[in-house]
């Protein structure tokens, strides 16, 4: 049944291909491997990473491309879905029908091709969230979000996979880039200070919420400003905004009609030999205990629905993501990827604590689903 549907819009050799490829093996990277790997810059060392990728990559879109024929409420049929898999069959063919690597230039030309294929997947996380909105749409309203557990853990690990992808490409095509900030190694800083990354990503959430609301709470930060280690600063960029947007954003409101100010939010940076963590701590009101579980589904949020009409997925326009309800669970798999996690306690009635652990020692294996 899948391999009809597939072949509707692909020819058969592509579709056999993509089944072959997609039950081979996935061979996970650790940062470590990553920051040794991407430090000595030769040509050699670059012609080996890009016949890893040249390898590894059909493999890891191939399954996806799979996945994402059979899922159940037929969530596959959603235009935005099969527009998301035509993306990824288009970079399957793109990978395989490149010849094999053997010398710079070669790898050259490969380089410049995963880089497009980068680009040509950048809305896929807007393009599943309209998906499954529209899927949501036509449910019966009575099917609470456990149900609907199988499509929560297919998105996770959907964008767990395009995490670990994307970043082997990003990695792989930064590591070329001469005018590399000292320190840096493709996306990862050696020396990272998590004060310095919290700081920037706090004022990036506060004109956000400057922007949304008028004013914003300040936020605080804790810790040994000298203090670094190796690690993603995109990645923790992302992390520490999404956490602090959702703190400035419950304290905001609770204040909002308040004479009181608004308290400050917390953020504390430790740095333990196992982990590193960052946590947010706000006065905001807190979550029902009855809700929590709800709060890493991909299909619950409490923001005002996100205007989907704004979203064109065929065009690389920039999309905004609140209110999607996406900023925790994608939180958490970024934290995961690299071997850490993030955990959200909370009081209701007074506020939230957010722990995003970050593992420190780099060695854990990506995770591959
Ligand atoms: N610090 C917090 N205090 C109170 N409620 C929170 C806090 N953090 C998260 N929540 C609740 O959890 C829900 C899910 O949060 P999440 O970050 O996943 O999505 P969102 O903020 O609604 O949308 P998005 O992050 O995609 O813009 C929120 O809608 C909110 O109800």
């Amino acid at each position: 049944m899948a391999t009809k549907k597939l072949c509707d819009s692909f020819s058969k050799t592509l579709i056999d291909e993509v089944h072959k490829w997609g039950s081979m093996k996935q061979m996970g990277v650790s940062l470590r491997c990553m920051l040794d790997f991407g430090s000595v810059q030769s040509e050699r060392n670059m012609i080996l990473a890009a016949q890893f990728l040249h390898r590894e990559l059909p493999v890891r879109i191939a399954r996806r491309a799979i996945e994402l024929e059979s899922l159940p409420y037929g969530l596959s049929e959603k235009p935005a879905v099969v527009k998301v898999r035509d993306w990824y069959l288009d970079s399957f063919r793109d990978l395989r029908s490149f010849p094999e690597i053997k010398n710079a230039n070669d790898e050259r030309e490969f380089t410049r091709m995963i880089k497009m294929i980068k680009v040509r997947h950048n809305n896929v996380v807007p393009a599943m969230a309209l998906g499954v909105q529209q899927l949501k749409k036509s449910l019966d309203p009575k099917l609470d979000y456990e149900d609907l557990d199988e499509i929560h853990q297919f998105l996770d690990r959907f964008y767990m996979s395009r995490i670990g992808i994307r970043m082997l490409i990003g990695q792989h095509v930064a590591v070329h880039d001469p005018n590399q900030p000292p320190n840096c190694i493709g996306y990862i800083h050696a020396k990272m200070s998590p004060i310095q990354v919290a700081k920037d990503a706090s004022e990036d959430a506060r004109s956000v919420c400057l922007r949304e609301y008028g004013s914003a709470p300040n936020v605080n930060i804790y810790g040994d400003p000298s203090f670094t280690f190796p690690y993603v600063p995109a990645h923790l960029h992302m992390m520490v905004f999404e956490l602090v947007k959702n703190s400035l954003r419950a304290v905001q409101e609770r204040y909002m009609e308040s004479d009181k100010p608004a308290p400050p939010i917390c953020i504390m940076v430790a740095d333990g030999e196992e982990d590193v963590t960052i946590k947010v701590s706000d006065e905001g009101g807190g979550i029902a205990r009855s809700g929590l579980p709800r709060i890493f589904t991909y299909l619950y949020s409490t923001a005002n629905d996100p205007v989907y009409e704004r979203l064109d997925v065929g065009s690389a326009d920039v999309v905004t993501m609140a209110g999607y309800g996406y900023g925790l669970p994608i939180c958490r798999l970024y934290a995961r990827y690299f071997g850490g996690d993030l955990q959200i306690i909370s009081m209701e009635g007074y506020g939230t604590d957010a722990y995003l652990h970050l593992s420190r020692l780099g060695d854990s294996q990506e995770p591959l689903p």
